[in-house]
């Protein structure tokens, strides 16, 4: 469903990562670990295809839905009026299971730039469900949730990948589900260091 193939990324003109290989498949999850600054970041932002790879593969990545830091919403849209213009974008219809997947009913006509740091970050979530789109690259994507959200959210991601779906996430919190988990450091790039002595003199 995805697959990277010695997926090397820069951040910056910097390498970070270096020949990254993963897979998943139908129903399967990914917990992304490894210290801040690590490069699990942008190495989901390469998967999302929001920046180049240096070198390698990526397969799969026309699957997938992404939600960053950066919730995504239209500030002057309401809940519903946002939802359903992302469904639209992705050819789907109906919002109501992401409403009440996120807990977000008795805020549907809400604009969302005046949603609580939570309330817009279980709106950015809920836009992954309609996606359609059967890998969810998430990152962080507890941040600002109450631990009802969080258990919401979990169970949001076991139903996406009991019905098929797959999860690639970088989070530091464990959310209880079955998934295997790869720290990112083995793949520290060396940094880049002068051609040679010459470059001195
Ligand atoms: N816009 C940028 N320009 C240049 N370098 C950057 C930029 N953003 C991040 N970096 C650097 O790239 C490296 C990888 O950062 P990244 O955000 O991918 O790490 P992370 O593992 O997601 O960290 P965290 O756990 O803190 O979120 C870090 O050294 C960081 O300082």
């Amino acid at each position: 469903m995805l697959e990277l193939r010695d997926v090397s990324v820069a951040r910056g003109g910097v390498p970070v990562l270096e020949r990254v290989s993963l897979s998943l498949g139908a129903g399967e999850a990914l917990v992304l670990r490894g210290p801040n600054g690590a490069g699990k970041t942008t190495l989901l932002r390469a998967v999302a295809g929001l920046q180049p790879v240096e070198s390698g593969e990526i397969m799969g990545a026309e699957e997938v839905a992404y939600a960053g830091h950066a919730d995504g919403l239209k500030p002057t849209l309401s809940v519903a009026e946002n939802l359903s213009f992302w469904a639209r974008v992705f050819g789907q219809d109906g919002i109501e299971a992401a409403l009440s997947g996120f807990d977000l009913e008795t805020l549907v006509d809400r604009p969302a730039g005046q949603l609580s740091a939570g309330q817009k970050r279980r709106l950015g979530l809920a836009r992954l469900m309609v996606t359609g789109r059967r890998v969810w690259v998430l990152d962080e994507p507890t941040v600002s949730l109450d631990t009802a959200s969080v258990a919401r959210f979990a169970d949001a991601v076991r139903a996406h990948l009991a019905g098929g779906g797959a999860a690639l996430m970088a989070t530091h919190i464990d959310l209880g589900l079955d998934s295997a988990v790869l720290d990112v450091s083995r793949f520290r790039a060396e940094p880049r260091v002068a051609a040679s002595d010459e470059a001195f003199l």
